[in-house]
């Protein structure tokens, strides 16, 4: 997984007009996280969460999800299904990569759809800077600072906001800053 992510960060990097191994180096030290959901078969859509409409507030998120189905990415106005496939993995990238890159790449909407009849299961590797580092963009990508779409933070800031005030949606990184920049109130 960590070879797979970093073989796309260089992708991202060379798209982006960087150094092939800028991004590759900056999550060198990172703290990825691996997650298991499971989602029981519930008839009752009433009753049922799933994974509500988010953008993942880490980085980069490489995800296999099983023979079900469910999960789908919102895209024009539409929700559009993800055909699972047992030789691939869905690729999204997530807030904090969208900071990183000053906003030149957008973190992607989605969501996980619970089953009627069978269980559902997925496996989700995301990718995480060092948690105390900064999360800044390069100048390459931003010569000014007016140009800064969003504040230095770090991944610890942002993860405790996810854990303790806010619940991830689509707005996750709008949300962040008000309060970040508030001084991180603890009553927010
Ligand atoms: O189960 C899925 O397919 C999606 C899960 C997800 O979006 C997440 O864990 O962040
Ligand atoms: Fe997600």
């Amino acid at each position: 997984m960590k070879e797979l992510s970093f073989a796309i960060m260089e992708l991202l990097a060379i798209s982006l007009g960087l150094d092939r191994l800028y991004f590759k180096t900056f999550f060198e030290d990172g703290e990825s996280i691996m997650r298991c959901n499971s989602y029981p078969p519930c008839n009752n859509s009433s009753l049922t969460l799933g994974t509500g409409p988010h953008s993942d507030p880490t980085s980069l998120t490489v995800l296999h999800q099983d023979q079900v189905g469910g999960l789908e990415v919102y895209l024009d106005n539409k929700w559009f299904a993800v055909r699972p496939r047992l030789d691939a993995f869905v690729i999204n990238i997530g807030d904090t990569f969208m900071a990183l890159s000053n906003g030149k790449y957008k973190s992607c909407l989605h969501r996980a759809l619970v089953n009627r009849e069978v269980e559902r299961k997925s496996l989700v590797y995301f990718v995480n800077p060092k948690e105390d580092k900064t999360v800044k963009p390069t100048k390459k990508l931003c010569s000014s600072d007016e140009e800064r779409k969003y504040p230095d933070f770090t991944w610890s800031d942002l993860y405790e906001f996810t854990q303790k005030h806010y619940r991830a949606d689509v707005s996750t990184l709008q949300g962040f800053i008000p309060w970040f920049i508030a001084g991180k109130p603890s009553n927010y």
